[in-house]
């Protein structure tokens, strides 16, 4: 029987991209289906450079600057498992994850978008990685400023602030949601924290822009369609952030 360690992986278990295949900064959406929307609509000559698991990752030029997108997958382990690998092995160094979230709040509406300076959580990874103590898990300042000025400059109303990074899509606590509006919770996502996390553990920047899919308190809902392709100014915003840095 052939061990783990003997395996030879093409690059990393998850990722089967040449050494320089990636660009130093990543757009991350977790549906890699939005990776590929976004390759195929935003970027110049993409070429796909990531297929493991049909977790679709390219690599292209937004205005003349190399740029990679990839999917991160749903929930703080996936994208954790990616996102240490682009870091550690392909020397990542900004993650900007461009996401959907739910609002809480009666002053946050669908399609409004969120950035996360700071990502609240439920889970324990963090803990795990920080002896058990209360890591504030947040953007990094320059690709936030950077964002912000962005989006001064193109006149596009943002929402900045605190998310809540859920372990459990289908919770069991939704009595939370009322508390998440009085702390001023913008929107309830499931892999901000965790991105945070990894890149303070491995020494990258990271960012999330969320665009508002669904009001949980409210019930409302972008339909599945709209969620993949309507998210034109967060990614557009996303995009020319990274032009600046
Ligand atoms: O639209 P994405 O980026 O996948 O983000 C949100 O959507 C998924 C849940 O439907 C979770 O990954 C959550 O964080
Ligand atoms: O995690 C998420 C993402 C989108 N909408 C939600 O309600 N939750």
């Amino acid at each position: 029987m052939v061990s783990f360690d003997q395996i030879e992986f093409a690059a990393t278990p998850h990722l089967n991209a040449k050494q320089d295949d990636f660009a130093e900064t990543i757009l991350l959406p977790g549906d890699p289906l939005r990776a590929k929307f976004i390759a195929e609509h935003f970027l110049d000559d993409a070429v796909l450079v990531n297929d493991v698991r049909n977790m679709l990752g390219y690599t292209g030029y937004f205005q003349g600057k190399r740029i990679s997108v990839m999917g991160s997958g749903m929930g703080i382990p996936s994208c954790s498992i990616y996102a240490k690998e682009l870091i550690t092995e392909y020397g990542v160094k900004n993650l900007i994850r461009v996401g959907s979230c739910g609002a809480v709040s009666d002053q946050v509406a669908l399609r409004d978008i969120v950035i996360a300076m700071g990502a609240s959580t439920d889970s324990k990874v963090n803990r795990m990685r920080f002896k058990d103590h209360d890591f504030a898990a947040i953007a990094d300042f320059k690709l936030l400023n950077t964002c912000l000025t962005q989006a001064n400059k193109s006149q596009l109303a943002v929402k900045v602030g605190n998310v809540f990074s859920s372990d459990l899509f289908y919770t069991p606590q939704p009595e939370m949601f009322e508390l998440m509006d009085s702390m001023g919770i913008l929107g309830v996502e499931m892999e901000a924290a965790g991105l945070y996390g990894v890149a303070a553990e491995f020494g990258a920047k990271a960012l999330t822009i969320l665009t508002v899919s669904d009001h949980i308190t409210q019930n409302t809902h972008l339909s599945s369609e709209e969620r993949q392709t309507s998210f034109a100014e967060m990614i557009t915003l996303a995009l020319q952030t990274t032009t600046n840095l």
